[in-house]
């Protein structure tokens, strides 16, 4: 479903600041498969992402996704294929608009002009049954304006449209990290419905060990712009925080240096 071969990336070659970014990644997904990511700071896990969306082009290499090169495609030429969840509530909403208008625009998104369609009472109606999967109520807030929910709801609301229209693959950017944890385990749980329902490919970036761990049927490891662990299904189910540190110490001769790794 995602094939990245041989990817690089280096920010202001050639200068003092020089970043090697990503260093010949390759990474294949299979459809419905659920990697969790993590890594040190500054190890590529939001370039990879950014690669994968189209935020970012390749220097070297090729992104596939179910089978089409689309490397050369800037980020709303890939739209269609691409669910995204950013850190930042505010992100993937907009809080001038009410809830309903929110998910319109989710809905058309890819869409042909001509097949873009208002908000009339059948699709409010389908906005409240998708609303209510959440259980929180936000069904009975379609014309809210979504500057008014909290960020546990904005987050859950930036899920629902990030995942409406079924994308090839979901990218998941460290969406739990701003919100205390009561609200985060809620956003998880409905994130593991969702993604497990939809059978959905899914990336998904944190700073949580634990979630790391317990989420998804693979999980990827990134040091200096490299993969450097990869731990399938098998190994993963019975893998622990101390043995996963512990690994990326033994692999990449340092420790986690991470100034917001949560431990669980
Ligand atoms: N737009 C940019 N311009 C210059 N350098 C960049 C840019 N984006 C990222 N980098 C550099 O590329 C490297 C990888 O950054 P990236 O943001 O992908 O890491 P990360 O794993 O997401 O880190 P963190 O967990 O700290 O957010 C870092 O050295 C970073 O400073």
């Amino acid at each position: 479903m995602l094939q990245l071969s041989n990817v690089s990336k280096l920010f202001h070659p050639g200068s003092p600041d020089e970043k090697i970014a990503l260093a010949n990644v390759s990474l294949h997904l299979q459809p419905g498969d659920f990697v969790t990511v993590v890594g040190s700071n500054g190890a590529g896990k939001s370039t990879l992402m950014n690669m994968i969306s189209g935020v970012l082009k390749p220097d070297v290499g090729e992104v596939r996704i179910a089978g089409s090169e689309v490397s050369h495609l800037i980020e709303h030429q890939r739209s269609r294929w691409i669910g995204r969840v950013f850190q930042d509530p505010m992100a993937g909403t907009a809080p001038n608009m009410t809830i309903e208008e929110n998910l319109a625009m989710a809905y058309s998104r890819g869409k042909r002009r001509g097949l873009r369609l208002g908000i009339n009472s059948s699709r409010r109606s389908m906005f409240r049954n998708h609303l209510s999967r959440l259980g929180i109520g936000l069904e009975n807030r379609l014309r809210a304006k979504v500057g008014t929910l909290s960020g546990g709801e904005r987050q859950a609301l930036s899920l629902l449209m990030a995942t409406f229209t079924q994308p090839r693959i979901l990218l998941l950017d460290e969406h739990t990290a701003a919100l205390d944890p009561a609200r985060a385990e809620l956003v998880t749980k409905l994130t593991q419905s969702i993604v497990e329902e939809m059978k959905l490919t899914t990336l998904m970036v944190t700073h949580n060990m634990e979630q790391a761990i317990r989420l998804g049927n693979r999980l990827i490891m990134m040091d200096k712009g490299r993969i450097i662990l990869d731990v399938n299904e098998v190994k993963k189910k019975t893998l622990t925080m101390e043995e996963l540190i512990g690994e990326f110490e033994r692999i990449s001769g340092h420790k986690l240096s991470d100034d917001r790794v949560v431990l669980g």
